[in-house]
């Protein structure tokens, strides 16, 4: 596991689309395309926007990526709240790509359907192989959760699924989550986290005791790929030096 602290958000933002795109290439000429899967949440929009910038929009061969999520809000795809909806205007609408290089939750149907159907989709993907991502995208939130896989979840200990509806009892909503099994088997997993508000979650995952239902990030662990942590002086303050 990598831990990489920049001074400002700019710089942790800046040093992770550098990632992705030193990932990206050399998962391009490995085996020929990038598949990513994307964070929701607010965090992620501005990297998705510097991705799509004049900065770097011409050092990712976009042509050749693949983008899935690594959890879905269960609400239309035009809604506010959607991750694709926030993707889409971030970075998958301006780099003018093919629809078949995005594959999206389908939150038209039940989400023990929605999370079926995204099994299925990854598994066709992966053409019967692994299904290992080149790179998961992940957020933190401020009560240790990542992706969907909120504390106290019964998502946290499957370890079969792939792909699991989540119900979330304060919010009364569902949520799509790809689960830790799958994550984990990811050839490179990278957390943006910045923000003074993430300081004690950050350092709960990192460095704290085990505890699994209270601090679900504990969870990501990559089998043999890489783990890296993009995080600002801010979210990193808790964390001994
Ligand atoms: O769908 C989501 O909300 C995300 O996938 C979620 O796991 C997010 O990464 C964290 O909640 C942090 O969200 P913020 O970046 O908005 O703080």
């Amino acid at each position: 596991m990598k831990i990489n602290v920049f001074k400002t958000e700019d710089e942790v933002l800046d040093g992770l689309a550098n990632y992705f795109v030193e990932v990206a290439a050399k998962s391009i000429a490995h085996h020929g395309q990038f598949s990513v899967a994307l964070s929701g949440g607010n965090s992620p929009k501005k990297l998705y926007e510097l991705l799509a910038s004049p900065k770097f929009r011409d050092k990712v061969e976009w042509k050749k990526v693949h983008f899935f999520f690594g959890d879905e809000r269960y609400v239309p795809h035009t809604d506010l709240q959607s991750n694709y909806l926030m993707a889409k205007k971030a970075i998958l609408e301006p780099l003018d790509l093919s629809y078949r290089q995005i594959f999206p939750v389908n939150t038209s149907v039940s989400p023990e359907e929605a999370a079926a159907r995204y099994i299925n989709d990854i598994n066709l993907y992966f053409a019967g192989f692994d299904a290992r991502f080149d790179l998961v995208l992940l957020g933190l939130g401020d009560n240790s959760h990542t992706a969907s896989l909120f504390p106290h979840t019964p998502v946290l200990h499957d370890k079969t699924a792939s792909v699991k509806e989540v119900f979330l009892d304060d919010q009364q909503v569902f949520r799509i989550t790809m689960t830790a099994p799958l994550i984990n088997q990811a050839h490179h997993i990278a957390y943006l986290v910045y923000g003074a508000g993430k300081a004690e979650a950050v350092h709960h995952v990192i460095e704290d005791k085990k505890d699994i239902e209270n601090y679900p990030a504990q969870l990501i662990k990559p089998s043999d790929g890489e783990l890296q942590w993009f995080l600002d002086t801010a979210a990193a303050a808790l964390l001994k030096k």
